[in-house]
Formats: C-alpha cells, sequence, structure tokens
C-alpha cells in the first residue's frame, strides 16, 4: 500500500518547511520535486509568471481550477489584499485533503475556500453557493480537456466581466490546443502567450494570458 506522491511531498514539507511561512512550504515543494520525484506543480518558473499577473491583476476575487497539493494556490494567496477570495477546485478528495494540509502548515487555511468535486459541476453553484458575482482571476490548471468547456461555462454563468482575466497553465505541454485556438481566435480574448520550462524538466511548456474582453 503504502504512501501516494502527495502524502509524500506534505511530509517533506512538514519536516523541512517552518510552518506558518509560506514562502518555505512554496521552495520546500520544489526543492522535494526537482531533488526526489517530479509532480505537476506549477513551479518556479512558470510560478513566477503567475506571480507577475496576479500582482498586475490585483484580484479580489480568483478562481483556481484544479489543487492538487496547493503548490499555485499558496503562490497565489501569498499575493492577495486583505480582504480577497481564493476559491480553488478539486476533483480528487486525496489531493483536496493533502492541500488542506500543506495549508494548515503554510498558515494560510483561513485564506483559502476549497471545493471538492468536478469544475463542470461546481462552476454553475459559485454565485449561489458563495454569493460570488465576478471573478477577476481565473488561474487554469486541471485537465486539458476541460479548459474549454470551463471557460465557456464561466461566460454562460456570467462570472466573467470585461478585464477578466485566465491564465491557463501548460498550453504546450501537455497542451491545449482547443483552448488555444479559442482564446487566440474568439473576438472576446485578447491572448498573450509566455513561453517557459515544463515544471522541473528542460522540456518546453508556456502559460496563455488571456483577458476577456466583455
Ligand atoms: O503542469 C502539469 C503537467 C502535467 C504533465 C504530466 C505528464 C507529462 F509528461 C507532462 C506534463 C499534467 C498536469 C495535469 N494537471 C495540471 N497540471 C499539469
Ligand atoms: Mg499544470
Amino acid at each position: 500500500s503504502g504512501t501516494t506522491r502527495p502524502v509524500r511531498i506534505l511530509k517533506y514539507v512538514q519536516r523541512c518547511a517552518n510552518s506558518g511561512d509560506v514562502l518555505s512550504v512554496i521552495s520546500a515543494i520544489d526543492a522535494y520535486c526537482s531533488k526526489v520525484e517530479w509532480a505537476m506543480n506549477v513551479g518556479d518558473e512558470k510560478g513566477a509568471i503567475l506571480d507577475a499577473v496576479v500582482l498586475e491583476t490585483r484580484p479580489r476575487y480568483v478562481l483556481e481550477l484544479g489543487t492538487y497539493c496547493g503548490y499555485s494556490t499558496l503562490r497565489i494567496a501569498h499575493l492577495l489584499a486583505p480582504g480577497a477570495r481564493l476559491i480553488t477546485l478539486e476533483m480528487n478528495p486525496h489531493y483536496a485533503q493533502v492541500a488542506i494540509e500543506m495549508f494548515r502548515h503554510a498558515g494560510l487555511d483561513a485564506q483559502v475556500e476549497l471545493l471538492v468535486g468536478s469544475s463542470s459541476a461546481l462552476i454553475p453553484q459559485l454565485r449561489k453557493k458563495l454569493d460570488i458575482e465576478k471573478f477577476d482571476l481565473v488561474f487554469i490548471d486541471h485537465w486539458k480537456v476541460s479548459y474549454l468547456p470551463d471557460t465557456k461555462l464561466l461566460e454562460e454563468c456570467g462570472l466573467l466581466k470585461a478585464g477578466s482575466v485566465l491564465l491557463a497553465d501548460n498550453v504546450t505541454c501537455p497542451g491545449a490546443p482547443d483552448y488555444l485556438q479559442y482564446v487566440r481566435n474568439s473576438p472576446r480574448y485578447q491572448s498573450q502567450y509566455f513561453p517557459a520550462r515544463l515544471e522541473y524538466l528542460q522540456v518546453e511548456d508556456g502559460v496563455e494570458k488571456s483577458v476577456f474582453l466583455g
């Protein structure tokens, strides 16, 4: 039976990162996943692009699709102003549990709202459930086949406003070709590609920043 990769990452963080210190949690995850075993965190290079987009957007309402161990959730939470709300959706209950423990170790569990379930089921419930009108920033980092349908669902549910920013991980590796085609050709988006490498590897990847024009 043994442990799972997310549990091994969490145990390393609990052992090696100072509790309450979100930056030491972030670097502990990067240290473990670059030295011991690869994991699908956005990583430090693409994470710096995410940081820059959060800082320039100064979002009040943030949605993350795909929590995993909570690495990118912590990077975002660390840069939000007091009063901002960060909602993260995770369909795998085990990943969700690990992420909650990760948030606790970082001392940010009160700053993050994690919902367990499929994004397609949860997105239509967000307005009613969480009393949220629109998202200023959406970080898309879940299954690549869900990027496009979930983006259309966000539009249909009225959860985007003119100026809302979508930032999508892995648009090159593993790739989200239908999503890229949509945001790059739709008159409703202004899209920009940021080349980078896949987390912890020399493989090419990149993130796509798309501003919804309303
Ligand atoms: O950042 C990511 C990377 C990969 C991935 C897996 C295998 C491989 F060979 C290359 C890349 C998969 C992901 C799934 N969800 C969210 N993020 C992901
Ligand atoms: Mg990713």
